[in-house]
């Protein structure tokens, strides 16, 4: 059956929607999860914003990013309010908007240090738990462990990837040009090569279905991943 062909089926609504979204840096993970929430009326959790919340919170508070331990302590001890609605988009860190300070460059080349910190790994997972279960497990969660630890049993989960080439280009266009080619490869590349040390996200699990967007633009990657849902879900229910 075709993506289009696919599209055109009803979803067959159960009580809980939860869409697990894993995926290298700057496939669009974010930006598609955060339109299929909006089309399918689900809330959105960007657990990236939460692993560059303790990141923003660390430099501020000047705490050793090599420190795990304080890193650990961090992530336990920070509030960390956000948006659930993909609507709006805003981030706190005790009481401070860091909507905008979590997206520099800067912080983009730390945050894998709170990523590969276990301790805070383990924290942030618990809170995206808890998240998910306050929005009525109706919701598109997007990651880089969601399929496999923060929702194993998610209704619909898959990986979002793209070529290095489309990658690039994207992130490249999305900071305005304003990075050069080595840079851009320290934030894209070299960042998910640390990643992945300690989380696999390049390749699907067993039940994880694979969406290529290299070759999509923006609108054909969100109905493509739309079909994945129906799919996904409609092979979960009963007839
Ligand atoms: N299929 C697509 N075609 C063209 N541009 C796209 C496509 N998908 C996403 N984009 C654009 O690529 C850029 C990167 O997307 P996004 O920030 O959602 O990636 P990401 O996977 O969440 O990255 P990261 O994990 O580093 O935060 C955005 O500007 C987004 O609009
Ligand atoms: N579930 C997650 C989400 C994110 N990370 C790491 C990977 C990145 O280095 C960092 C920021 O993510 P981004 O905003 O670029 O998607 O957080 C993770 O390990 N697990």
């Amino acid at each position: 059956m075709s993506i289009a062909e696919v599209a055109e089926q009803p979803i067959r609504l159960g009580k809980s929607l939860v869409v697990a979204v894993d995926g290298p840096s700057g496939s669009g993970k974010s930006s598609v999860s955060k339109a299929v929430a909006q089309r399918l009326g689900l809330a959105f959790l960007d657990t990236g914003a939460m692993y560059r919340s303790v990141a923003w919170h660390c430099i501020n508070a000047q705490i050793n990013l090599e420190d795990a331990v304080a890193v650990e302590a961090a992530a336990r001890t920070i509030k960390m309010e956000q948006s659930m609605v993909p609507e709006t988009e805003f981030f706190k860190v005790n009481g401070v908007n860091v909507t905008d300070a979590i997206r520099e460059p800067k912080i983009s080349a730390a945050v894998s240090s709170v990523a590969t910190t276990l301790g805070a790994r383990a924290e942030l997972v618990r809170r995206q738990q808890a998240l998910i279960a306050d929005h009525g497990h109706r919701i598109v969660v997007e990651g880089r462990d969601i399929t496999t630890v923060v929702a194993p049993l998610a209704e619909a989960r898959l990986i979002l990837t793209a070529s290095e080439e489309a990658r690039l280009r994207r992130r490249g266009l999305q900071l305005g040009g304003t990075q050069t080619a080595e840079q851009l490869a320290e934030q894209v590349l070299e960042r998910d090569a640390k990643d992945a040390t300690v989380v696999d996200f390049q390749r699907a699990a067993d039940g994880v279905y694979t969406v290529d967007s290299s070759d999509l633009d923006f609108e054909e990657t969100i109905n493509a991943v739309i079909a994945v849902v129906r799919r996904a879900v409609n092979a979960g229910q009963p007839a």
